[in-house]
């Protein structure tokens, strides 16, 4: 192709306000760096978590001009559900037909849907789907529908324009959905199949077979064929392919989550339509842009830069979002800068919905450097067999032990073994070499469905972080892995992904450690009146700025911003805390991979809440018991905060001078967890905090305060807990089983009150230091003469040098020798004993001026040349020779 003839399908585009962002960043920086200065030279440490942050923004806007329609190439469309329960097929039904309504030729489009549920409930609902989408589709094309889900659709339009006909049109086509709805729905209620609807499909006789969800065969069928002239819709066009495929599962084989059933839909796909692209959607992401099939090829056809690129990210919105997002789902930041940047640097992540792959490359193939497609040859692969022919040959592909020994899930298809497949399976792919790019036309490609609880969202970040930072950890760390494969910048980027777990380390410092210590009366940031206080100030104040200006720049609202601090909070003290330990436990292999898959529903009453932004925390869980407990420690910090403001007013301020960031830090954080003390003590609804949680947070924030203040004190709390224990479930059953109870109260009853005995002698401890230098100057001659008494009964068990010893130790006093006396009582009546005290007596003439000269100390000859180093010279010996001597006469 000549040179000129080449017309773009697409063009980049820089974001604007690179420069202001690089300047701040570099403020900032500055600013850490002062902080770092200071804590070097205060010697202290604190966790001080601050997100380094990289960012370098790119964006892509597309110029548009249509390919050749006859060279448009098949796209396989792969939807994935698992549980009917927490992903009603009402929605799933929405999100296929959303596809299928795509403004794409029909008979190059195949959906497939794999249900990992394997469920007939599923199977009938795309049973009706099949049947509606024959009057949806054209309706989609006459009304220019969208978004072309219709559920979405009926909820937001207003009543069709224009004449009469049209609107009788509209309004049936409204009521089937409605009709349609009912249906799926009365079934989901019955849990079961009627009958009569079971004998209309030769597909339900799969479930005769199926012993459970986790244990039953292949199933597959093909509930539209495109290829059958017969498959029409009511107007005589083509439909678009609509197969159904359960995957085998036996227990004694792992399934591996989402990336398996997309790995056999490769497959399985591949013989039935052989797509070269390859759209993913979870089911509860539906189509909100008629036109995103062709925005994605303008990108993959071009024919310059197109052939390089494996997938094209869509960004994710979701439908469900309140105003001001209370649990922070949006990811507005992430998606509408962060992945702008990832792709000016090497391409976005592949995130698992809403992304357009190239079927190759998804399934391991290596970019070579003159690739290049035939969009011509590629557009036509379809099988000829016939589709019951088709479903009975392709029911291999999803088998169990159709993975053994080959390389699916480690080099073809979805990558195995992790948490998140999606991030692993983009990445690897780019470091084959290929290019991936990340589009968000002006009318969002995707929306989805977001967590509508607390603990849905914080479930949901826990599996991902878990998942990030096994990726982390493994040999697919992209610092490692990435080497030589793709650009440093990327590298670099994926890090902060990959490592948010380990974020909850240093939060949870910050938010423990600096309230504890004002309650102890540690100052752990510098004074108010100095100026190192600045950086703090600045660092702290321009990154949270610059953080909200971010937010709104990406059209969300102030308290919308303010939400994003709170899940900030949350996520890190309870998700990302549980993500690093559960990676660790799996890494040490205590753990196992555990695809937890987030509810899209919730019931009525939550809903309500939901929307009226009240946070749902009406669940007993461990991640509350944190949550509620580090908030009540906050509390009490500001508390013990305001006390010493308040006792403080005579002295200048000094507390708040001294204290004042670490009492700002903890009001911060109270104001922070405001929703927390309200769903702890002053809600009435389903969504507050259990009791049990709010006791057990009053314990333990109790503990933690009374224990850094004073130890006895918070194991006497701790015994009071035990007894409310004892006495509050005490056992009303069988009288031995009473027994045994009181038995176990009274023995704990005694422990504890002989601890109690034990903490009298310490509770008021003190000790004593007398000024000797006063003694002397003040009574020099006075003092008083003192009498010294030794006590020995028995020459053979007490021996008699020991007893010298001791006499001459006493003798050896510093005090005035003439006021001295000393008496040995000997109950022995020894000779021996006697004989000993006048050799004593004699040594002591050389002892004491010894003993004085040297600062002898013990003044016991024994204990002290026992210990005493090296001789200091000649008399130190002969003195020591004596010793000798007298200890050998007591031998003889
Ligand atoms: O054994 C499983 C588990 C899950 N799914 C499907 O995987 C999708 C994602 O599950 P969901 O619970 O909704 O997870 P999210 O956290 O919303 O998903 C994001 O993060 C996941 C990785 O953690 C990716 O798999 C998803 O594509 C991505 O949208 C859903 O359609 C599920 O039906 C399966 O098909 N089989
Ligand atoms: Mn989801």
């Amino acid at each position: 192709m000549a040179e000129s003839d080449y017309v773009p399908l697409f063009e980049t585009k820089q974001v604007k306000g690179r420069l202001l962002f690089r300047c701040i960043a570099a403020s900032i920086f500055l600013g850490i760096c002062f902080i770092v200065m200071y804590r070097s030279e205060e010697k202290l440490r604190d966790g001080l978590g601050l997100d380094c942050f990289f960012l370098s923004y790119g964006s892509v806007f597309i110029g548009f001009s249509p390919p050749f329609e006859k060279e448009l190439p098949g796209i396989d469309i792969f939807v994935c559900t698992a549980d009917p329960l927490i992903e009603p097929p009402s929605m799933v039904v929405n999100t296929v037909l959303s596809v299928m309504a795509y403004d794409y030729p029909p008979e190059k489009l195949s959906i497939y849907l794999s249900d990992d549920g394997g469920s007939d409930l599923t199977f009938y609902a795309m049973l009706e789907a099949a049947n509606f989408s024959k009057t949806w589709l054209p309706f989609c094309k006459k009304f220019r529908v969208e978004p072309t889900s219709p559920e979405a659709y009926f909820r937001t339009a207003s009543e069709a324009l224009g004449d009469a006909v049209n609107v009788k049109d509209w309004l049936s086509v409204k009521k089937l959905y409605e009709e349609m709805k009912m249906r799926i729905e009365a079934t989901i209620k019955l849990n079961r199949i009627p009958d009569h609807i079971r004998k209309q499909h030769k597909g339900f006789r799969e479930w005769d077979f199926v012993l459970s969800k986790h244990d039953h065969q292949t199933i597959l069928q093909i509930l539209i064929d495109g290829r059958d002239s017969n498959a029409e819709d009511i107007e005589g066009n083509p439909l678009p392919t609509l197969v159904y495929l359960a995957r085998e599962k036996r227990p004694q084989h792992h399934h591996h989550f989402k990336a398996g059933s997309m790995n056999a839909l490769i497959r399985v796909s591949s013989r039935i339509s052989n797509g070269p692209i390859i759209l993913n959607v979870d089911c509860d992401m539906y189509s909100n842009n008629s036109k995103a099939i062709k925005y994605s090829l303008c990108l993959f056809m071009d024919e310059k830069k197109g052939d390089e690129i494996a997938y094209i990210q869509f960004l994710q919105s979701f439908d469900n979002l309140t105003k001001n997002e209370i649990y922070a789902s949006s990811f507005r930041v992430l998606q509408q800068l962060e992945l702008h940047g990832l792709d000016a640097i090497g391409g976005p992540c592949y995130n698992g919905s809403g992304c357009f792959h190239r079927r190759e490359a998804l399934c391991g193939k290596k970019y070579e450097k003159n690739y290049k497609v035939d969009w011509k040859k590629v557009s036509d692969a379809k099988a000829d067999e016939s589709a019951t022919f088709l479903e009975e040959t392709c029911k291999v592909l999803a088998s169990c032990t159709f993975e053994h020994n080959t390389t699916w899930g480690k080099e073809m298809g979805l990558i195995y073994g992790f948490l998140v497949e999606d991030i692993i399976t983009g990445l690897n792919i780019q470091c084959k070499g290929w290019k991936s790019m990340y589009l968000s036309p002006e009318r969002d490609g995707f929306l989805g469905v977001a967590p509508i609880t607390l603990l849905q969202t914080l479930v949901q970040h826990k599996r991902w972080m878990d998942g990030h930072l096994q990726v982390f950890l493994s040999r697919y760390c992209p610092l490692l892995y990435g080497y030589k494969k793709i650009p440093v910048k990327l590298r670099l980027a994926y890090c902060p992904y990959n490592l948010w777990a380990a974020n909850c380390l240093a939060t949870l410092y910050i938010v423990v450690v600096p309230c504890l210590c004002l309650l102890k009366g540690i100052s752990l940031f510098p004074k108010i009146s100095s100026p190192w206080v600045f950086p703090f100030a600045y660092v702290a104040f321009v990154h949270r700025a610059y953080s909200l200006n971010e937010f709104l720049w990406c059209g969300g609202t102030f308290r919308g911003w303010c939400n994003n601090q709170r899940m900030w909070l949350f996520n890190r003290t309870t998700a990302y805390f549980f993500a690093l330990f559960e990676t660790i436990l799996k890494l040490l292999g205590y753990s196992q991979l555990n695809f937890v898959v987030t509810a899209k529903v919730a019931d009525n009453e939550a809903l309500k809440r939901y929307d009226g932004e009240l946070i749902e925390f009406g669940a007993t869980s461990p991640m509350f018991d944190i949550l509620a407990t580090l908030a009540m420690l906050n509390l009490f910090g500001s508390f013990g905060a305001l006390k010493k403001v308040i006792l403080d007013v005579d002295e200048d301020l000094q507390v708040l001078d001294k204290f004042g960031l670490q009492i700002l830090l903890c009001f911060v954080l109270v104001t922070i967890n405001l929703p927390v003390y309200r769903a702890l003590f002053f809600r009435n609804d389903n969504g507050k905090m259990p009791s049990s949680v709010t006791y057990k947070s009053i314990i333990f924030a109790m503990l933690a305060c009374t224990a850094t203040m004073c130890f006895a004190a918070s194991i006497f709390l701790g015994i009071c807990f035990i007894f409310m224990y004892r006495a509050m479930f005490f056992p009303v059953g069988g009288k031995a089983e009473r027994w045994t109870w009181i038995g176990l109260f009274l023995s704990e009853l005694w422990f504890c009150l002989y601890w109690f005995f034990t903490t009298v002698s310490r509770w008021n401890s003190v000790y004593r230091l007398p000024y000797i230098d006063r003694l002397s100057q003040r009574f020099g001659k006075e003092l008083p003469g003192i009498d010294i008494f030794v006590c020995t009964a028995d020459p053979l068990m007490e021996p008699p040098s020991m007893v010298v010893n001791t006499v001459l130790s006493v003798m050896a006093y510093d005090y005035p020798h003439e006021k001295l006396n000393i008496y040995l009582s000997d109950d022995g009546g020894s000779d021996l004993t006697f004989y000993a005290m006048l050799e004593a007596a004699n040594f002591s003439k050389t002892w004491l001026p010894f003993c004085k000269k040297l600062k002898v100390e013990p003044t016991s000859p024994e204990a002290y040349f026992r210990t005493a180093s090296e001789p200091v010279n000649a008399e130190w010996l002969s003195v020591k020779v004596n010793l000798i001597l007298i200890s050998c006469t007591h031998i003889v």
